[in-house]
């Protein structure tokens, strides 16, 4: 595995594809090949959700001190863009965003590190979002910003590929909060 991109402590990884006449395989968590990357990560939860329709955004999610979490997130089927905004206070680069299309195509998993928010919008219908965490889920700690917070600016339409006018969103998202320095 490699590191395809990396900013504001979010890093794009690239796993190595093993292809033969069968098909693929590649290793979905590779905790020496991660420590290689400067990536320490236990395994605390496994999350799996699927998102109906295009467009759907979920997000941005976060957890609350001393629940925060880091995440390995990538997509099983269908595509995403996946976004990570650092919302630590006093950080350098608090407000700050990386996006990337992560599809079941192109296998990259996005590493979010503690403390920042997360989010993604389906870019097909049918979309599986996977993704490891280090800490536990506690419904207490966990809180939304709006994904159009324009404290962070995040650009849903992936650059005018898709038009996220009125996207659909649970409860918890549609009342999250904004962005305080
Ligand atoms: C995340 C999570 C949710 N739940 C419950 C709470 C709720 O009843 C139901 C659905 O939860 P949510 O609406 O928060 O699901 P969702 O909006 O898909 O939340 C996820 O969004 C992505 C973008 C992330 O980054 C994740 O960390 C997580 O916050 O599942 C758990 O029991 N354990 C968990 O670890």
């Amino acid at each position: 595995m490699k590191i395809k991109r990396e900013e504001i402590g979010v890093k794009i990884i690239e796993p190595k594809i093993v292809t033969d006449n069968r098909g693929w395989f590649q290793i979905a968590f590779d905790f020496y090949g991660l420590q290689e990357l400067g990536i320490e990560f236990h395994i605390c939860q496994e999350n799996h959700s699927f998102t109906e329709s295009r467009g759907t955004i979920r997000g941005l999610n976060y957890q609350e001190a001393p629940f925060e979490q880091a995440k390995l997130v990538r997509c099983t089927a269908g595509s995403m863009y996946s976004v990570a905004a650092d919302i630590r206070k006093g950080s350098e680069t608090f407000g700050k965003w990386v996006g990337e299309i992560l599809s079941a195509e192109n296998h990259r998993i996005m590493y979010v590190p503690a403390g920042f928010a997360h989010g993604v919008i389906a870019l097909e219908d049918r979309t599986e979002l996977q993704y490891f965490t280090n800490s536990k889920f506690s419904l207490e700690h966990a809180k939304s910003i709006r994904y159009d917070d324009p404290a962070i600016g995040i650009d849903w339409t992936v650059g005018g590929l898709i038009s996220p006018d009125v996207p659909n969103l649970s409860e918890k998202n549609r009342n999250g909060g904004y962005l305080t320095p």
